[in-house]
């Protein structure tokens, strides 16, 4: 992977507001027009005072302060809604394009990351983008502007006293400038703890049971304290240097004020201005206070947005599969698939030992092919690597004789039907999780496919039948019911190659028969491999692979192997007999 230097904060997040930037110019004009009605408002009571004093109809005046405030306030609200629907769509933009990425995510990276850390950049760290849009953007152009007027119209009064101001606000920003890093390095590293939080989070949520049988409570409970605590230390130690940011805006008017006051009185003294140049050069100077502090704020404000997006822009660069496109799954009675494995050499990452030293096999199409061998041996990498969630160093992968990097994945997988050794479901619905990978299937198929996976009991049993919600990760069904809707949502798929990780743990000697059956009959029209861990599984196939530490060291039948390999003869008499096969 080549690294390019990540584009500056200031880039993404210019990246992010355009698309928004006429609505955001729509909401900061609105703020100026409500400024601008204030600012009016103590010139008509002016007029309305002076009517009252020469006893003329204050009627106009009146109406016009009436109208003034009314629009004032409209205005107003109006500028704070668009401005803050505005920040929210940039919020829900960053959203989308990292849920969309998350989704692409090779599993390699996925591997080398936390999910808790990368769901807290999404829901998190793009949330802190909403003031950075709605008050750091529009404060600084609209301070700025303001800032700008106000300077150039003391510049009119008096350039001498000008230079005195801007040298005093000049200190500031330099100031600004030593304080504004320390902001977003105590940002960054708040939003890293409320990661390592999730992270926390997420592997005890995910193990609870284990957590609880394990009695490790108040280890855990203080792995998360730890973690918020952090995010507390780091959100204070960011809180004191805004507030100190927040602060020099005010110290910089006085001591600009008093600064101006001593030239200015001075120049008085000496006859260069007058005492009425002096009064509204110092007015000007309040005039300042409100537009710095916005800029001030602004500044501070991006810093801790710059830090968030960062973070999103982080898991924006981690190694993705391209965009997918919709294919159609396989049409019924669709040719089945052969694969083959030509001297395949793999590891999981540079750092680790090789997996795969040189595996090849050929599996011709149709008919059961089992793997297997010790644990460890690298039987279920075999199948990541089929379905291309990894890709090998050298040696080629083929389906259909295709080398697997140029078959588009969407196709690829398209024509698999996976169904991994610890089954995952999904929380949702049983039919929900049944059509997962095939949501046109109908009524008939998917009756048909529960019923051969003997998932119809279940579900006549079941108060709300398909429509039953199986909790998160499916932990209202039992181990063999899990598998069997894993199995279930493979064969819906009509796959021309299923890859059947056998779960280790057993299903019931009715129930295991049952699906053997499935599968045998399955593997009549489509050609399947399994990790086999029953020795029933094994003497169906028609061939096996037997693998140890990375390499195919025989392939045969259970006959063929039981009397030529006595690895395989010893796992055949000790592992799959010890499994109840
Ligand atoms: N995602 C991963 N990252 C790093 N190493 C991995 C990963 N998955 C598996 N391994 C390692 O690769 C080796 C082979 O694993 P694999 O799952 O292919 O073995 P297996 O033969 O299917 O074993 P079992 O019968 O126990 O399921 C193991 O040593 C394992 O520790």
């Amino acid at each position: 992977m080549t690294e390019t230097a990540p584009p500056p904060a200031w880039r993404l997040l210019l990246g992010y507001v355009r698309p928004h930037r006429w609505t955001l110019l729509g909401g900061a004009v609105l703020s100026l027009l409500t400024g601008a009605t204030g600012l009016l408002l103590p010139l008509v009571a002016r007029g309305l005072i002076d009517d009252l004093a020469h006893e003329r109809a204050v009627t106009g005046a009146l109406l016009a302060m009436s109208a003034l405030v009314v629009v004032n306030a409209v205005v107003g609200a109006l500028g704070a809604y668009v401005l803050r629907r505005t920040a929210e769509s940039v919020v829900l933009g960053a959203r989308r394009a990292l849920s969309s990425y998350l989704l692409r995510l090779r599993i390699a990276a996925v591997d080398r990351s936390e999910p808790g850390d990368l769901m807290a950049r999404i829901t998190s760290d793009t949330t802190l983008l909403r003031t950075v849009t709605s008050e750091s953007l529009v404060g600084l152009a609209t301070g700025g502007l303001t800032l700008a007027a106000t300077v150039v119209m003391m510049g009119l009064v008096d350039a001498v006293l000008l230079g005195v101001t801007v040298a005093v606000i000049a200190g500031a920003g330099v100031v600004i400038g030593l304080i504004a890093p320390r902001i977003n390095r105590a940002t960054k590293e708040a939003q890293r703890a409320v990661g390592l939080m999730g992270a926390a989070l997420e592997r005890v949520l995910g193990a609870l049971r284990t957590v609880k049988a394990s009695g490790a409570e108040a280890r855990e409970e203080r792995a998360l304290h730890g973690a918020a605590e952090e995010s507390w230390r780091q959100s204070v130690r960011a809180a004191k240097w805004s507030a100190a940011a927040g602060n020099t805006a005010g110290l910089a008017i006085q001591v600009a004020f008093l600064t101006v006051l001593a030239v200015g009185g001075a120049r008085v003294a000496t006859g260069a201005v007058d005492v009425g140049t002096l009064v509204a050069f110092l007015l000007y100077v309040f005039f300042l206070i409100s537009p710095l502090q916005q800029v001030i704020g602004a500044v501070t404000q991006y810093q801790t947005g710059a830090a968030a997006l960062v973070r999103v822009q982080e898991a924006l660069r981690l190694p993705a599969e391209p965009p997918v496109r919709a294919v159609p799954l396989p049409a019924p009675g669709a040719r089945p698939a052969a694969v083959s494995f030509r001297d395949v050499r793999f590891r999981y990452a540079d750092d680790l030992p090789y997996v795969h030293h040189g595996v090849t096999f050929t599996v011709p199409a149709r008919g059961m092919t089992a793997f297997v061998g010790p644990s460890g041996a690298g039987k279920t990498t075999v199948f990541s690597l089929i379905e291309r969630f990894y890709d090998p160093e050298s040696g080629v992968i083929a389906v259909d004789g295709r080398d697997v990097a140029d078959w588009e994945l969407p196709e690829l997988r398209a024509a698999i039907g996976y169904v991994e050794q610890d089954a995952p479901v999904l929380s949702g619905s049983l039919r929900d999780n049944l059509l997962l990978g095939s949501p046109e299937a109908d009524a008939d198929e998917v009756a048909r496919v529960v019923r051969t996976t003997r998932l119809d009991g279940l579900v006549a049993r079941l108060p709300d039948g398909l429509e039953t919600l199986v909790g998160h990760r499916g932990t209202k069904l039992s181990g063999g019911e899990r598998q069997r809707v894993a199995i279930a949502r493979a064969l819906l798929r009509r796959p021309r190659l299923l890859l059947l990780d056998e779960a280790t743990s057993q299903l019931d000697a009715v129930n295991e028969a049952a699906l053997r059956d499935t599968v045998a009959d399955v593997a009549r029209t489509t050609t399947v491999l399994v990790v086999a861990h029953r020795l029933s599984t094994v003497t169906t196939a028609d061939r096996i692979v037997v693998m140890d530490a990375g390499r195919v060291r025989a392939v045969g039948t259970h006959r063929e192997l039981v009397a030529g390999d006595p690895l395989y003869a010893e796992l055949a008499a000790t592992q799959f007999l010890a499994a109840g096969g």
